[in-house]
Parts: structure tokens; sequence; C-alpha cells
């Protein structure tokens, strides 16, 4: 993204911002509360349009796009996980993995064995038959993380995605979380109020005043 200017009544939250998130890399995000980090993700995923600027996703600028086409690019192009995984708690992790791969137009024999490759590639057990309410925290980020990878993006975003788990858990999905840039050639966003998560991405850069900024030390984005 470049130049990337938002407005809110009042505030300019992103003034002439600029990022770049290669294949194979990731990038972490810190920043106060009230930066604009939430508002940047919203950008990037095209739900809201900044007043100016360029944010180019497998290389299309997608501020110019259409909505159809947009959503379409949206599916192909970008996984994202949540904080709280937004799984659908009645269905089992395959279902919910396969959903997405199936709303991206595969057919259903592909999307299940794909989402089933998948969930046993992230050592989720009882992918088929349990329902995703009944897993642990850990192993819901987990399908999370299926779900974002079963379109194979070409960028991946991750929204405070270690911020509702234990400590055991956090270094779990964190570790998997930095592994999949290069395993599979994506590049990696992540926005977290976490320092000790930013600092194991390549790049940990601090969202102030409207801009980014490297991130000196430890600690120093929160
Ligand atoms: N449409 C809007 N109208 C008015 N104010 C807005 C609007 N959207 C966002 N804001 C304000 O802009 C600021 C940035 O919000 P945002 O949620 O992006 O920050 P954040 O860095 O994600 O914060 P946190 O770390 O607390 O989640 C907040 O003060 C928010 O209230």
């Amino acid at each position: 993204m470049t130049g990337l200017r938002y407005e809110v009544p009042g505030r300019t939250l992103l003034d002439g911002a600029a990022l770049a998130v290669d294949s194979g890399q990731s990038v972490a995000i810190t920043g106060p509360s009230g930066s604009g980090k939430s508002t940047l993700l919203m950008c990037l995923l095209g739900l809201i349009q900044p007043k100016s600027g360029r944010i180019e996703i497998a290389g299309e600028d997608i501020t110019r796009m259409r909505p159809g086409r947009l959503a379409k690019h949206r599916r192909d192009s970008i996984g994202m996980v949540f904080q709280f995984a937004e799984l659908l708690p009645e269905l089992s992790p395959v279902e919910n993995v396969a959903l997405a791969a199936l709303l991206a137009g595969r057919k259903r024999d592909e999307a299940f064995s794909r989402a089933e490759e998948l969930l046993e590639d992230l050592a989720v057990a009882g992918a088929r038959d349990t329902a995703t309410a009944d897993l642990s925290g850990g192993e819901r980020q987990r399908v999370a993380v299926a779900r974002a990878l079963i379109n194979e993006p070409v960028l991946l975003l991750a929204d405070e995605p270690t911020g509702a788990l234990d400590e055991e858990n956090r270094d779990s999905v964190a570790t998997l979380l930095f592994s999949l840039p290069k395993r599979w050639n994506c590049g990696l966003l992540v926005v977290t109020h976490d320092a000790s998560i930013a600092d194991r991405a390549d790049e940990h850069m601090v969202l102030r005043q409207g801009a980014f900024h490297m991130a000196e030390q430890a600690g120093s984005g929160v």
C-alpha cells in the first residue's frame, strides 16, 4: 500500500501510510489503542475505502475495484484469521474449512479432501466428527488458519490472532502463523497488541500518527 489516507470526522487516521508485505515475508503491526490498526485492516479487506492511496493485492489496486470484482478478488487472494476464530460452532472443523473453498467456487469433493488434508497437516484431531464448539481455543485457531489457507491466498491477515489464548497456545499458534509465509509462499500481516508476538515477525512496524515506523526494540510498539 502506498500513500494511504483515511479520515474520520476531526481526525486523520492514516496519513500517507505505506507498507509492503512480500510473499514469504511476515510483517507485524502494533500501535497505541485508537491508532487505526483495525481501520487499516478494513481498508485492506476493501470494506472501507481510503480517501486516497493505492492498495495493491496480487498486483491489482483494490481501491478502484467494483464491488463484485472486489469480493471475488478478496476470496481468491486474502485469508483472514480473527481473534476469536469466528467459525460456525455447530459445524465440524472440516465443514468450516471446506465452506470457504465452496464459497470460492471449488467442487465439493475437492473442497472436502483439501480441508481434511490441511487439518491433518495442522494437527487438528477429530476434524470430521467433532463440533467445532467442542475444540480448545488453540485448536479453533488452527481451524481458522486452515480456513484462511484453503484458497491459497497471496496475503494472510491476522487480527489479534493470539489475543484470546493462554500462554502455551499463544506460543504454538504464533509459531504456526510465522511458519506460513515460507511454507505457503504468501505474505503475512499480523495486527497485535503483544510486542513479543510482533517481534517474531520479519518486520515489526508501529502505526503512530497515521504512518508506520520501525519498532526499535521489544515492547516499543505498545
Ligand atoms: N467511522 C468512524 N467515525 C468516527 N470515528 C471512527 C470511525 N472509524 C474509526 N473511528 C475512530 O478512529 C480511531 C481508530 O480506530 P481503530 O479501531 O482503527 O483503532 P485501533 O488501532 O484498531 O484500536 P485498538 O487497538 O483499540 O483496537 C478510534 O478512535 C475510532 O473511534
